[in-house]
């Protein structure tokens, strides 16, 4: 019987083989965690992950675009008011840039509100000749390269949850309660933005916007409409920490189904997405929509199988296909999973994730990305979707509203030796935000052309 025969759930994925999972020290403490964490409210109801579904659908045929980023690994001590408000910051400015563009809504999908959980290429780092787990994330250890800070701690998961719901507490007041109005589109731009070329593009456009508010009030729309005065922005983070997740799924009270309450939208990694693995078990069984990364070594045939697997009935929304092929294959490798999608007619949101496979080590020793490579792989991630006659859906960016130096290129130029000034990650270099803004009009200029 195939996997997708069996009988599925919450806790079937663990008849099957869970890679990139922490070792827990003590099994006692795990479960005393996970009985907790099932008895704490969801993060998020079923209603909204279903209109987030609804409206990855409308991706799906080209009648909306996903808008998808945020930190590689956020962490705990940056859930403060200003670096929320930041990412949310320069989410909306690229937002508006996109909408312009494209001439059709954005769909807002943050990295945020529960991204703690980090699959690594090694369990152990070395560090002039010291050896230590290596870090996993905020739920499972600390980044310090310290013996007790890497030991995995079963209690951050808990921490983890509540950190999620603080960060969810501000962004549903900030996008519900005013910050995120229309009105307001000026207002985004940041001070350290605002001065340089993105910047000033952004301003021009947005006193565009801003004119054709007044506009519409002059002749007698109500500007206080909540489309204009209200936004929406969805979380995601990787399904990676299967007993997390596990411990957060639960059954709809008002309509049914297993859904899993930790964020709207959840995705499988390049690491873990095996068929007959346990998070494609885990996943097949809630009904969030589901991102699956593909990188450049994939099988055509397996991604079907994969999608036949995780959305049976073919339904549109379910699965977002998340390319990170990098720049050196992905004219080689898309085109062909593009044909055999198209040919199958799978309903897939395809989205363009420049940023993992471009990863490279700088003379510095940072790890980090070019901006030129992050735009070639958009350029053609965008060029193979318009020749096979297919749809591109979506972008996915490692990103922050601060003003971080940890990918290399961009309007300012940062080179090798800048990097050291402002590198803050945890795990993968981010763009910073005006170089998020940077690339957000560089896609607005590719769609407008
Ligand atoms: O975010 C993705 C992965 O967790 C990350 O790229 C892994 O990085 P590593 O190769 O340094 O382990
Ligand atoms: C782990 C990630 O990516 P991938 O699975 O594509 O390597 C990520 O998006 O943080
Ligand atoms: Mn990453």
């Amino acid at each position: 019987m195939s996997q997708s025969q069996k009988e599925w759930n919450k806790g079937s994925w663990k008849n099957y083989t869970a890679l990139q999972q922490p070792n827990w020290p003590n099994e006692g403490a795990v479960e005393k965690v996970l009985a907790n964490l099932s008895q704490l409210p969801p993060l998020v109801f079923a209603g909204e992950i279903r209109n987030l579904k609804q409206q990855l659908a409308k991706a799906v045929t080209g009648e909306a675009f996903l808008l998808q980023g945020g930190d590689c690994s956020e962490n705990f001590s940056q859930v403060t008011a200003p670096k929320i408000r930041e990412t949310l910051r320069v989410l909306l400015q690229m937002a508006v840039v996109l909408t312009y563009a494209g001439d059709k809504p954005v769909i807002k999908v943050g990295r945020l509100a529960g991204q703690f959980a980090k699959p690594r290429s090694s369990d152990t780092e070395t560090i002039n000749g010291v050896t230590l787990p290596s870090y996993r994330g905020d739920m499972v250890n600390c980044p310090d390269f310290t013996e007790t800070c890497r030991v995995p701690n079963p209690k951050l998961m808990l921490k983890g949850y509540n950190m999620a719901a603080s960060t969810l507490n501000l962004v549903r007041a900030f996008t519900r309660g005013g910050f995120g109005s229309l009105h307001r589109v000026q207002a985004w731009n940041q001070e350290f933005v605002a001065q340089s070329p993105m910047g000033r593009s952004y301003d021009r456009l947005a006193k565009q916007i801003d004119q054709t508010i007044k506009f519409m009030g002059n002749i007698g729309i109500a500007a206080d409409n909540p489309l204009i005065e209200q936004t929406q922005l969805f979380t995601s983070h990787e399904a990676l920490l299967l007993q997390y997740e596990e411990a957060m799924t639960r059954v709809d009270s008002t309509a049914g189904g297993w859904y899993d309450c930790s964020a709207h939208m959840l995705w499988i990694g390049e690491r873990t997405r095996q068929l007959g693995g346990a998070h494609v078990e885990f996943l097949r069984g809630v009904l969030n929509p589901i991102g699956i990364k593909v990188g450049p070594n994939n099988d055509p045939d397996d991604i079907k199988r994969l999608c036949e697997t995780l959305n049976p009935e073919n339904e549109a929304g379910r699965i977002t296909l998340i390319t990170r092929l990098g720049v050196k294959e992905i004219e080689k490798s898309l085109p062909p999973l593009l044909r055999e999608m198209k040919r199958e007619g799978h309903n897939i949101v395809w989205s363009c994730d420049p940023m993992h496979a471009n990863t490279y080590t700088a003379t510095s020793g940072h790890k980090t990305r070019n901006f030129n490579d992050i735009l070639s792989e958009l350029t053609c991630f965008f060029e193979s979707h318009w020749s096979e006659g297919t749809i591109p859906g979506g972008v996915h960016f490692e990103m922050t509203g601060e003003d971080v130096t940890e990918c290399t290129g961009g309007a300012r130029n940062i080179v090798d030796e800048e990097l050291a000034r402002n590198y803050l990650t945890t795990c993968d270099p981010r763009l910073n935000a005006e170089q998020s803004l940077e690339v957000a009009f560089q896609i607005a200029d590719m769609i407008r052309s």
